[in-house]
């Protein structure tokens, strides 16, 4: 398997408008992108582009907030209640071929492959197995031509 590029750092907020205030007001964030629910993730979900990014590559912040009772960082929160840094989003040329690898390696898959907030398959894996990181694997989207230079 080949690592491809850091796509985001998943953040988990209590208030998505709270934290877009701060990473404009505070941090200088130029492109932040319309929220949008997930609610077959359970998030609320908000992109922050960071310097460098060009719409299909490089890194983007995504904020994250609870949407209903079972969503999966409800947990997160109440351990850490101002939010932070929640999780790592790499790139991958095939998800399946990916999902394969992991799974030899032993390490723990968190629910079925689905898909995520760039509307490519995803699945993560746990962070008690990956070095204290929660690690989400995303396929790189359809003609982005990362993976053939
Ligand atoms: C999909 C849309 C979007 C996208 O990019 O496409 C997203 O990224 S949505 C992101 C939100 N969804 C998820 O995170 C799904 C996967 N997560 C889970 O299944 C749970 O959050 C899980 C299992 C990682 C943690 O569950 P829970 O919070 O209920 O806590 P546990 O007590 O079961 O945790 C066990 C153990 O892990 C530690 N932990 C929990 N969360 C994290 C974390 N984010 N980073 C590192 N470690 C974490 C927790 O403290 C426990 O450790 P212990 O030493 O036993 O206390
Ligand atoms: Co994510």
């Amino acid at each position: 398997m080949k690592l491809g590029r850091l796509n985001h750092i998943g953040v988990a907020t209590p208030s998505i408008e709270e934290s877009i205030h701060y990473y404009r007001d505070v941090m200088g964030a130029i492109n932040i992108r319309e929220p949008f629910d997930m609610e077959e993730q359970g998030v609320k979900v908000c992109f922050v582009d960071t310097p460098g990014y060009d719409g299909t590559s490089g890194t983007q912040i995504e904020l994250i907030e609870p949407l209903g009772a079972d969503s999966p960082i409800h947990g997160f929160l109440a351990k850490n209640p101002a939010g932070g840094q929640h999780h790592l989003c790499y790139e991958v040329e095939d998800i399946d071929d990916a999902r394969k690898w992991f799974e030899e390696l032993g390490k723990r898959i968190l629910g079925p492959t689905r898909i995520g907030a760039h509307g490519t398959p995803i699945f993560f894996l746990h962070p008690k197995d990956m070095m204290g990181q929660l690690t989400e694997i995303m396929q790189t989207p359809e003609g982005d031509g990362y993976w053939s230079n």
